[in-house]
């Protein structure tokens, strides 16, 4: 039977990380249930000379980030990056442009309201259950009402936009969901929020992690780990791995090993940790309710490309508030005569249509829509064409432009959930879990004393979860237990 020292399961970021970590000398074998490496990271070209991170898109934060130092060094961090706050147009549904001043004030009066937030981490005074959604509807309308002199109607369409980027950047299907006492369990890195790529995203990244697996033969792709066992007598795990070739054609292999580093994603681990790992009744015990209480939903994007821009040159953000309802039934009536699609699909999508980002990457006009709640799961069922073609039309109408001049040429969108190897976007404190969680979910199996089955990826960083810079340290945190428990 084929023995290796160390199998590491998952080629995302994680597992790339702990292969880096264990170096040449070390006997591993990365195993990647899907055909490519990086996981949610994942760049396709929409079209030429326009690659698209359908996954992870940014860098948040430099200071002591090791994915910041090594996408310095590879030059491919784009230049523009200091520049996200200038050029934002909010648009009302009449179609009029809300003054930057107000949106200006808005802003400062939710960040001041989400630090707030964040200060509660660890407060026991707080019932276990409440959460940010309770947080902010005691605090953030009242308070936006005091500050700004505007009409009732543009109130509730910011609190519906800074509610919508609070549910993407979470990753939660509803504010509801998120914790509010762990809400600032993570930590900020100093530097921008976001940086951006050059054209290439994620790419070059990869490609540098992946130059470090120096032989193929350590790298399986295509090749699913579907049951561990550890053997008492030896001290080994029996590992077995379900193949899938081309022809969709199955075939089981198994393979020794004294280690395993394990990165999936916790979406991944809710629906498949109890089969695989069914013959470890005490690994099961030891990660159940952490897999269980933290959170993990899906959010998606949709890329548009077209063939040139129709929006203001100087804007690279574009926010719609829907600040009347009448605008939003009108524009589901015509969409639905338009694309044959259930209504109420057309309206939970287009009430979670909230900013086009314009992708400044390319020289090629690229807008980028992302979806959170509902709707991210919605429109994994719809086509490319439909869903660009909602995208498209609304914003359109919130211009007041003729939509037919302008159709996008491309269409891409991911479909996070869809994807059974990870079941979702990424790792958040739900109101059922704590920060234990995440030490409980990392802590090694050490049948024997020494940890044979040790857990790395994004959700079990404790700090940086969510983040491909959490998932990179974990893999590297995992590497270098692991090296250190070999060179004992
Ligand atoms: C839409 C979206 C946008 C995001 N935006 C950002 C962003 O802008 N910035 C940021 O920092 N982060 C972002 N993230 C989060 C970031 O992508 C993740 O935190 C990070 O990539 C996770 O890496 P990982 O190695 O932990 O997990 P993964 O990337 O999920 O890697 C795990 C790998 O394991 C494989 N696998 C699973 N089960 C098995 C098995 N049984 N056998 C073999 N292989 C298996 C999977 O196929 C996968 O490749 C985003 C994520 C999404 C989905």
């Amino acid at each position: 039977m084929e023995y290796r020292k160390v199998i590491i399961v998952g080629g995302g970021v994680a597992g790339l990380g702990a292969a880096k970590t264990l170096g040449p000398n070390v006997n591993y074998l990365l195993i990647e249930a899907q055909d490519y490496l990086g996981g949610r990271i994942l760049t396709i070209d929409a079209a030429e000379n326009v690659a698209v991170d359908v996954g992870a898109q940014f860098i948040h934060g430099k200071e002591k980030n090791i994915l910041y130092e090594i996408c310095e060094q590879l030059n491919c961090i784009s230049d523009d990056s200091n520049n996200i706050e200038n050029g934002v147009l909010v648009i009302l549904s009449d179609g009029t442009e809300l003054d930057s001043e107000i949106m200006q004030k808005a802003k400062l009066v939710w960040e001041d309201i989400i630090q707030e937030a964040q200060a509660k981490f660890g407060d026991t005074t707080i019932p276990a259950h409440y959460s940010l959604a309770d947080y902010l509807q005691k605090h953030l309308k009242e308070r936006l009402l005091s500050s700004l002199s505007c009409s009732d109607n543009i109130i509730d369409g910011l609190i519906d936009y800074f509610s919508s980027i609070e549910l993407i950047e979470n990753g939660c299907l509803s504010l509801s969901d998120l914790s509010l006492i762990e809400y600032g369990s993570f930590e900020y890195l100093d530097g921008e929020d976001e940086y951006e790529f050059k054209n290439g995203g994620y790419r070059p990244f990869i490609s540098y992690m992946k130059s470090f697996i120096l032989d193929d033969n350590r790298i399986r792709l295509n090749s699913e780990v579907i049951r561990v066992k550890y053997l008492e007598d030896s001290h080994q795990l029996l590992v077995h791995i379900r193949h899938h070739n081309k022809t969709n054609e199955e075939e089981i292999s198994t393979i020794l090993c004294d280690h395993m580093i394990w990165t999936s994603s916790l979406g991944y681990l809710k629906e498949n940790f109890s089969s695989i790992f069914s013959d470890e009744i005490q690994l099961i015990e030891q990660k159940k309710n952490a897999i269980n209480n933290l959170g993990f939903d899906t959010i998606n994007k949709v890329a548009m490309v077209y063939e040139k821009s129709f929006w203001p040159e100087e804007n690279h953000l574009i926010i719609l508030l829907h600040t009347q309802k009448q605008k939003l039934l009108t524009l589901v009536e015509s969409l639905k005569a338009l694309l044959n699609t259930k209504e109420t699909d057309i309206q939970t999508i287009i009430e979670a249509i909230h900013m086009y980002e314009v992708l400044s990457s390319t020289e090629v006009p690229v807008l980028i829509c992302w979806f959170a709640g509902p709707a991210a799961l919605l429109l994994e069922n719809l086509s490319e064409k439909v869903i660009g073609q909602i995208c498209h039309e609304v914003l359109c109408s919130y211009l007041n432009i003729s939509s037919e001049l302008n159709q996008p040429k491309h269409v891409l969108k991911s479909e996070w959930y869809k994807n059974r190897f990870v079941r979702g976007s990424y790792s958040y404190c739900s109101t059922k879990s704590r920060t234990k969680d995440r030490e409980q979910l990392r802590i090694g199996y050490a049948p024997d004393g020494i940890p044979r089955i040790q857990f790395a990826g994004e959700a079990t960083n404790a700090k940086f979860y969510g983040t491909v810079h959490g998932a990179l340290e974990s893999g590297i945190r995992e590497g270098t237990e692991l090296l250190s428990i070999i060179n004992k």
